[in-house]
């Protein structure tokens, strides 16, 4: 295996993972043969409090999944040119590839995958404007033969499962079991084979950097090794998931938060890397047709409980997210609070905004103020109990949310230097009030 620890694995400094990481208190387990209504009961806690939890009794055969298992070990041992064979190409994100970035930071991982229609078509913007269809094709490697078939009907098993969870979670939310299935008639669900080589440096790379799962749900077979860590939403703490013999993993993703207006949250997890062992995971991405729009469920908005989401399009969201693993853009890529309602709009004048980095764990208090000779001013503090400080990215962030416009420069403020908005090194500490002037980009303008 052939990943080296370059530079762009290595993880800032608050991001790298921590010596000793709680595994007290393991998340929810969920035996899927309760009675109804035990089982209703424990899927509506373990989302409400977690919205992470294991599932067992969960009906999947533990031949099919070994049988994939056994594929994957096998396709990750060929030599680096043969699984380059299929590799995925900004073209057809489907395949074979080893520089996955998460956050910016390469992932120390190889990944191989597959969707769940063996070709569909998705509408791309172009520069220009113009629409033209790309064709997903998968493409299934010549070695080790049979890795297709065994693919397909572990799929099959995937898709059933997560129908049927999604069931639950609709009647948790009172709805009618059958209410989300119309948005993955032409789904876009995929697998991915994961394999996590062991690390020289497992305390400056992550296995996948700390994120948010951007479909319906995610359904996550995991072999014996640990990794995988998820941040507890009581504390903020990152608390490693036990493997659990012939389970599975489930997690959240951003729709289901967006559908029940923030009851459950897609919680943010990541896998940390050992410099001893390998390890191998296979998370099924349960994800709508590309183009269902997204927006909180109008069976569950009342004037208490009004939407907090503008309506967006799964297909756009999921492409601006996929693109920004293939090349680093200097930006944080889209992410669900991106689409959440804007409180108050800067331009509306003076007064006080709160912003709300739902997943980066604080808060921002902004302040319009004037500053002359500046394109635009704001007093910004950090109120962050979790964050040591905000740089000029989340600044970005945050102004674009309230403002509805595009930040082009940061002028001064952070450090006194004009800055675009990737700059680094600027940074508002806690509990820090500073006055930054920058500029913005208007659409059309
Ligand atoms: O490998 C794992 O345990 C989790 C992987 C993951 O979070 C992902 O691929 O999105
Ligand atoms: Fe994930």
């Amino acid at each position: 295996m052939g990943l080296q620890l370059e530079p762009s694995f290595v993880q800032e400094a608050e991001h790298r993972p921590e010596p000793t990481i709680s595994d007290a208190g393991a998340i929810p387990l969920v035996d899927l043969s309760s009675p109804p209504p035990t089982l209703i009961a424990d899927i509506e806690a373990a989302c409400r409090d977690w919205g992470f939890f294991q599932v067992v009794s969960h009906g999947v055969p533990l031949e099919l999944l070994e049988g994939v298992q056994s594929m994957a070990k096998e396709f990750f041992s060929l030599p680096l040119e043969e699984k380059k064979r299929v590799q995925r190409d900004e073209e057809n994100p489907v395949g074979y590839y080893d520089t996955e970035r998460t956050q910016e930071v390469r992932d120390w991982k190889e990944v191989f995958d597959f969707t769940v229609k063996e070709t569909f078509h998705i509408p791309v913007t172009e520069e220009d404007g113009r629409v033209r269809w790309r064709e997903v094709r998968n493409q299934w490697p010549e070695h080790p033969p049979g890795m297709r078939e065994a693919c397909k009907e572990y799929r099959k098993a995937m898709e059933d499962l997560s129908f049927r969870l999604l069931e639950l979670i609709a009647l948790t939310l009172k709805l009618p079991p059958n209410r989300f299935n119309e948005f993955f008639k032409d789904t876009t669900s995929f697998i991915r084979l994961n394999h996590y080589p062991p690390c020289p440096s497992p305390d400056l790379a992550l296995g996948v950097g700390r994120h948010k799962d951007a479909g319906a749900l995610t359904v996550l077979a995991q072999d014996d090794v640990e990794g995988l860590d998820v941040k507890r939403k009581s504390d903020g703490k990152w608390v490693r998931v036990k493997p659990i013999p012939n389970s599975y993993i489930i997690n959240i993703g951003d729709m289901v938060q967006v559908w029940s207006n923030d009851k459950y949250e897609s919680p943010e997890h990541r896998v940390s890397v050992n410099s001893e062992k390998e390890r191998f995971s296979i998370p099924f991405f349960f994800n709508p047709a590309y183009y269902t729009n997204i927006k909180p469920l109008d069976d569950l908005i009342t004037e208490e409980n009004p939407a907090r989401y503008d309506e967006f399009n799964w297909g756009e969201f999921f492409m601006g997210r996929s693109n920004s693993n293939f090349k680093k853009l200097g930006v944080e890529n889209t992410q669900i609070h991106h689409f959440k309602k804007k409180e108050q709009s800067l331009s509306s004048g003076g007064g006080h905004i709160v912003a709300d980095h739902g997943n980066m764990g604080f808060q921002t208090v902004l302040n319009r103020k004037h500053v002359p000779g500046a394109v635009n001013g704001v007093q910004i503090q950090n109120l962050s109990p979790g964050a040591d400080h905000i740089d000029s990215v989340h600044v970005a962030q945050v102004l674009e949310q309230v403002s509805g416009a595009s930040v082009e420069r940061i002028h001064s403020g952070l450090s006194g230097i004009v800055q675009n908005r990737s700059g680094a090194g600027c940074a508002c500490t806690k509990s820090e009030t500073k006055v930054l002037e920058f500029s913005q980009k208007f659409p059309g303008k």
